[in-house]
């Protein structure tokens, strides 16, 4: 680790010497997380692997460039080896070998309390699509997570209501979300440089967790989101390694599950479990990032364009493909293979369209099952009864690995076919409102808000405006990518999308919201239609909304 730290918070106040971590920011309890020996840990992150993470994401960009300029991603050459030798992955902790259901969810102490007492086998606190990062929000998380590892967290609503934990042998097994390799955390400034997020979120948890998880047989366990290659999983892996002999625990203690939700990551699930083979228990599908990735990755690609939203199920081929061979791929290397979330939330008001809701989520679970997925994810606890029903019908023991899937043979065209559909006018609507509402609501400090009953966070939201930016884009791609006389894309109604289409959406959506005072982020919705509609005309689609909307944030 590197010498003592100085601190400097707000006021320039120096409690050691040595290296600097400023913090410019603050927040109610922060001194008790942010002390100086974790603020050293922090720096010594930064000062290790900084270097590493921003090649990685150079590196992204790069291969973006090759993206536009016509290439296609493909399974890689130069790892073949990999993909055809045999080797398995570490032997799973006792307490991730049965996940059938996972609740996700923000990190306030109250989702934090239901989460872990709802009945579910595991809980992922997710620090990144479904929290705003602001200041406040990452130091009551981070509070939170402690306090739940302790088994001393409580919570009193304005209701009234008082929350506490059920006792440890009755709760969801915790596992931690940190925020993805492109994001920064602007509050924590190591010798005048912002640090990783992921690097102060896993790191944080880890310093104040791993201790009090080793004597109930946990560690410290995560969902590493959006990664998009072998070396970004090797860098979480030496990451790893390092705070482990940092903080004196087993090589092997932190335990990862990746999500696959970058389409360059599906062509390299062998590798990414390869590359953390001591300590990764299985892949995950994030269905809703996998859909805005292959929006995004082939963007200048006139050919696979995709329908609205609505109508990119899990059953359009690429998706189909993608989850049939993460299946294949981790049951080969003995991990799991985790299934995603269904969107639909209960719908409290109406039993019929409520029974709808339900019975979409129960498709969307036995599909899972059936095809041989070892545990899905819930975005609701009264969800949890109906995907554990599912689970427990069709698969007895505490995973199915031994569900090979010999019959699945994916190729590089299978994972890039593009839905068939169409956009109507409802579906552009739709995409226009869901990221301005979304986007109100996280500039606000929520990341996950229901709109018209379904579960909307960053992944979603990232789906609508960059649906929008192609599909409003795509004569110019089109001609770009050498199509002669190419035409805009028209809704199913005949009218072509254009900036007109978009100024309309945008310019009534005030009026079809009414009283924006009874909407999350109400505040911020003219600020978000700025933001959509700059992000819309822009020549270049933005890597992530986050990213410029983050500039906004405390
Ligand atoms: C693409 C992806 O990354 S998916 C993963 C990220 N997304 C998520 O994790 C979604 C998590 N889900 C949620 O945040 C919520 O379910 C929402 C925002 C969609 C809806 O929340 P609400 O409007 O509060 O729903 P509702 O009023 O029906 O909640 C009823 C109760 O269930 C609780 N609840 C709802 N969802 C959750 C959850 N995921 N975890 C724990 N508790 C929950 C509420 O806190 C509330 O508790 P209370 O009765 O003690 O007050
Ligand atoms: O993180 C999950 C997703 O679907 O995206
Ligand atoms: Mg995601």
């Amino acid at each position: 680790m590197s010498s003592a730290v100085a601190l400097k918070q707000d006021s320039d106040q120096t409690l050691g010497s040595g290296e600097a971590v400023q913090l410019t920011a603050t927040a109610p309890g922060q001194q008790d997380l942010l002390t100086p020996a974790a603020l050293e840990l922090l720096a010594d992150l930064h000062q290790r692997f900084e270097p590493a993470r921003q090649a990685r994401l150079a590196a992204r960009r790069q291969r973006q460039v090759r993206f536009d300029a016509g290439e296609l991603p493909d399974f890689r050459a130069d790892t073949r080896a990999i993909r055809e030798a045999d080797w398995t992955v570490a032997s799973l902790p006792a307490a991730l070998l049965d996940r059938r259901v996972e609740i996700t969810g923000p990190v306030d102490p109250k989702m934090v309390i239901n989460a872990l007492n709802s009945g579910a086998n595991c809980f992922m606190a997710d620090f990144e699509d479904s929290t705003s990062p602001t200041w406040a929000n990452l130091i009551a998380g981070q509070q939170a997570m402690r306090a739940a590892v302790a088994g001393t967290l409580e919570h009193l609503a304005g209701n009234g209501k008082r929350y506490a934990l059920k006792p440890f042998a009755e709760q969801a097994v915790l596992l931690v979300r940190p925020r993805g390799w492109h994001l920064d955390e602007k509050h924590v400034l190591v010798d005048g440089q912002p640090m990783s997020a992921s690097l102060f979120d896993a790191g944080l948890f880890a310093f104040h967790n791993a201790a009090a998880l080793a004597p109930k047989d946990r560690g410290p366990y995560f969902y590493l989101p959006k990664l998009e290659c072998m070396e970004e999983a090797a860098l979480w892996n030496d990451v790893f390694g390092h705070v482990e002999r940092a903080l004196g625990l087993p090589i092997g203690q932190i335990k990862v599950t990746v999500l696959i939700e970058t389409l360059p990551a599906a062509f390299e699930m062998d590798e990414i479990l390869h590359a953390l083979r001591g300590r990764i228990a299985g892949l995950n599908c994030g269905r809703w990032d996998y859909i805005f990735s292959y929006i995004k990755t082939l963007r200048a690609h006139p050919d696979r364009v995709l329908p609205e939203r609505g109508q990119v199920g899990m059953t359009a081929p690429f998706l189909r493909a993608y989850s049939e061979l993460l299946i294949q791929t981790c049951h080969r290397r003995g991990a799991h293979a985790m299934g995603g979330m269904a969107a639909q939330i209960p719908i409290n008001n109406d039993p019929a369209a409520n029974d709808v809701a339900l019975a979409k989520v129960r498709a969307d679970k036995l599909r899972e099952v059936t095809a041989g997925h070892d545990g899905t994810w819930v975005a609701h606890p009264a969800l949890i009864p109906l995907a554990r029903e599912v689970f427990d019908e069709r698969m007895p023991g505490p995973h199915q690995q031994h569900v090979a899937r010999t019959d699945v043979c994916v190729g590089r065209d299978d994972l890039l076919k593009p839905a068939v559909g169409t956009v109507t006018r409802a579906g552009f609507d739709g995409n226009v409102e869901v990221c301005v509402r979304y986007l109100a609501a996280w500039l606000d400090g929520g990341g996950c808000v229901p709109i018209h009953w379904l579960m909307e966070d960053a992944a979603t939201a990232e789906i609508a405006r960059a649906q929008l930016w192609q599909w409003l884009h795509h004569e110019r791609l089109a001609r770009a990518a050498g199509h002669a006389d190419p035409e805009p894309l028209h809704l199913d109604d005949g009218t072509p999308i254009d900036f007109p289409l978009l100024d309309r959406a945008l310019i009534g959506l005030p009026a079809r919201l009414g009283d924006r005072r009874m909407l999350p982020g109400g505040s911020r919705i003219n600020e978000a239609i700025g933001m959509l509609d700059r992000l819309s005309h822009a020549d270049t689609l933005e890597d992530f909304l986050t990213i410029p909307a983050y500039r906004r944030l405390d």
